[in-house]
């Protein structure tokens, strides 16, 4: 039986109130009512454990005995009170919880010019206070700093798309270079070593600079696997972001009130991959400012490169160019990474699909087929297994909004204020949106007619602060599962990988891959 949210308990919640026409207020939509410390809630929303922490005593909180082994809390809390759940407190904004793609989509049709997600607080904290900068970055923006910022994405829309195409050369070639990588490092049981996700965010890095500045920085060289090269540099620097990051954000969030050693680690990471970055922008000015001439004259931004864009069009200052960077390389280029570990954690749990993916794979790169952009448009098959693990394995599991005005939602009004988190990854594995919703079965998008409900599958998210790197993430995921699959065979012989949260799924185990060489294998 539903409660209904705070301690008056009398009031009764029947269905038949629950119409559009006369919304129930907000105090009748059902929640926990005893709150109670619960560590375990916690991690399941990760990403907002910023607004939340000064609810850290509320967001754990929930009635009775939370864990079911069955299912997360989330599924939990959904289960006990039903699709829309509110969790409150006396001490800041209320956070509804929701999973329906109507209720989704209601949310976003009424989204309006200015929407704004949970942000990253000690991200927003390195930025303003440790570094004195002024833009918080486009994962924290909040108010009047996302209109700028929204212009700003929508002017890099078509120069990414420019070089997703020009540079797709170098693309393909650093790809080549991680499959000949994959050969140096790999055992005599052709098993790559534990840290085989960071030599993926190395070739994730080196994909982003191509497209960025258009040059290859050699983070699969050998000597970007020097101990004191830029590229080892960074690639720890980034780890090890992503790792305290999560440490920060998750839990009680003592930083706020002095320096702890995991803010002390991120910001040192952070400062080294904003040396770095920064290093690259001086390039770019200096670049820019030898032909900023003749660009300028001409108005002619197409030989540009996408940080040169920024600087020169969006007249970003360096602050801001290097925040902006910094986002797109700690959520943007691990979250492709983290994608393409499941992905290939996938393919070699389903060696039906990996066989049906590789026909495919072989029948488009016949003969001396150069492989292009354009090419993945004719490979369903890679697309729908791109489309199926994201379904499953989202990096973000959650969206977030903060509602600019009271909305009605399945009979309640919701009012202007409330932090709605939206569980895009509990809606793409619901049976009733998804039919054997926790198989991995590609040909789910195969057909013309494929029929889940609107909203229900949403891993780039949605609107106007939907995922800027959709396009980079997908067609480098999909050249270098094409490359692989080209030459490998994948296997993995241990126990299954869940995710764990670092601030997005990443997998919960090594990524012990085996990878047999085509030509000994006979498929
Ligand atoms: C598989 C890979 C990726 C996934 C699944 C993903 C997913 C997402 C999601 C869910 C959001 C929030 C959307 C919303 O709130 O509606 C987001 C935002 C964003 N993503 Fe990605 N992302 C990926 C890769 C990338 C890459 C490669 C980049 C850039 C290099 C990038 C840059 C950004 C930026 C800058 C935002 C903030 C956009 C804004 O606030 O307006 N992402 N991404």
């Amino acid at each position: 039986m539903l409660q209904p949210y705070e301690s008056d308990l009398s009031v009764k919640v029947a269905d038949d109130l629950i119409t559009e026409k006369s919304p129930l207020s907000f105090d009748h939509v059902p929640g926990p009512a005893i709150l109670k410390l619960w560590y375990k809630y916690w991690k399941y929303v990760p990403l907002f454990g910023t607004q939340l922490f000064h609810s850290v005593l509320i967001n754990r909180l929930t009635e009775g005995n939370l864990w079911n082994r069955n299912s997360t809390p989330l599924q939990y809390l959904f289960n006990r009170y039903g699709p829309i759940v509110r969790l409150g407190g006396p001490l800041l904004n209320d956070i509804v919880l929701i999973h329906r793609p109507e209720h989704i989509s209601k949310v976003f049709d009424e989204e309006g010019e200015m929407p704004t997600r949970s942000g990253i607080d000690i991200l927003q904290h390195y930025r303003l206070n440790h570094r004195q900068y002024r833009f918080s970055g486009p994962f924290c923006t909040q108010g009047q700093e996302s209109l700028k910022w929204l212009e700003t994405k929508k002017s890099l829309r078509a120069p990414i798309a420019e070089q997703l195409k020009n540079q797709f050369r170098k693309l393909d070639k650093s790809c080549n270079e991680f499959v000949s990588r994959i050969r140096q490092i790999k055992n005599r049981q052709d098993e790559v070593p534990d840290n085989f996700n960071s030599e993926l965010a190395r070739w994730g890095m080196e994909c982003f600079w191509i497209l960025m500045i258009n040059k290859q920085i050699g983070f699969l060289d050998s000597a970007g696997y020097e101990e004191n090269s830029e590229p080892t540099k960074f690639i720890k620097a980034l780890m090890n972001a992503q790792l305290y990051l999560s440490r920060c954000e998750n839990g009680f969030q003592f930083w706020r009130f002095m320096e702890t050693p995991s803010s002390k680690k991120l910001f040192d990471a952070c400062d080294v991959i904003d040396g770095i970055i920064r290093k690259y922008i001086r390039f770019a000015q200096t670049s820019q400012q030898h032909d900023s001439a003749l660009k300028l004259e001409n108005k002619n931004y197409i030989n540009s490169t996408i940080l040169e864009t920024m600087l020169i069009k969006q007249n970003m200052n360096p602050n801001e160019a290097s925040t902006l960077l910094m986002d797109m390389v700690i959520l943007g280029v691990l979250a492709t990474t983290n994608s393409l570990s499941f992905l290939l954690y996938y393919l070699s749990k389903n060696p039906r699909v990996q066989r049906n993916l590789h026909h495919e794979i072989i029948s488009k790169t016949a003969s001396d087929l150069i492989l292009e952009k354009k090419t993945f448009d004719e490979m369903p098959y890679l697309n729908a297994c791109m489309k199926e693990c994201l379904r499953l394995r989202p990096p973000f599991p959650y969206l977030t909004r903060l509602l600019s005005k009271s909305i009605s939602l399945h009979g309640y009004t919701i009012p202007k204020g409330t932090y709605l988190i939206m569980a895009n990854q509990l809606s793409s594995q619901r049976e009733e949106n998804f039919e054997d919703s926790e198989k991995f079965r590609p040909e789910r998008w195969m057909t013309d007619n494929v029929c889940h409900p609107k909203n229900s599958y949403l891993p780039f998210g949605k609107g106007l602060r939907s995922c800027i790197g959709e396009d980079m993430a997908k067609i480098e995921m999909m050249l270098l599962i094409t490359k692989i699959l080209l030459e490998y065979r994948i296997e993995y012989d241990y126990g299954d990988i869940h995710s764990n949260m670092l601030m997005m799924n990443v997998p919960s185990k090594p990524l012990r891959f085996r990878f047999i060489e085509r030509d000994e294998c006979r498929n």
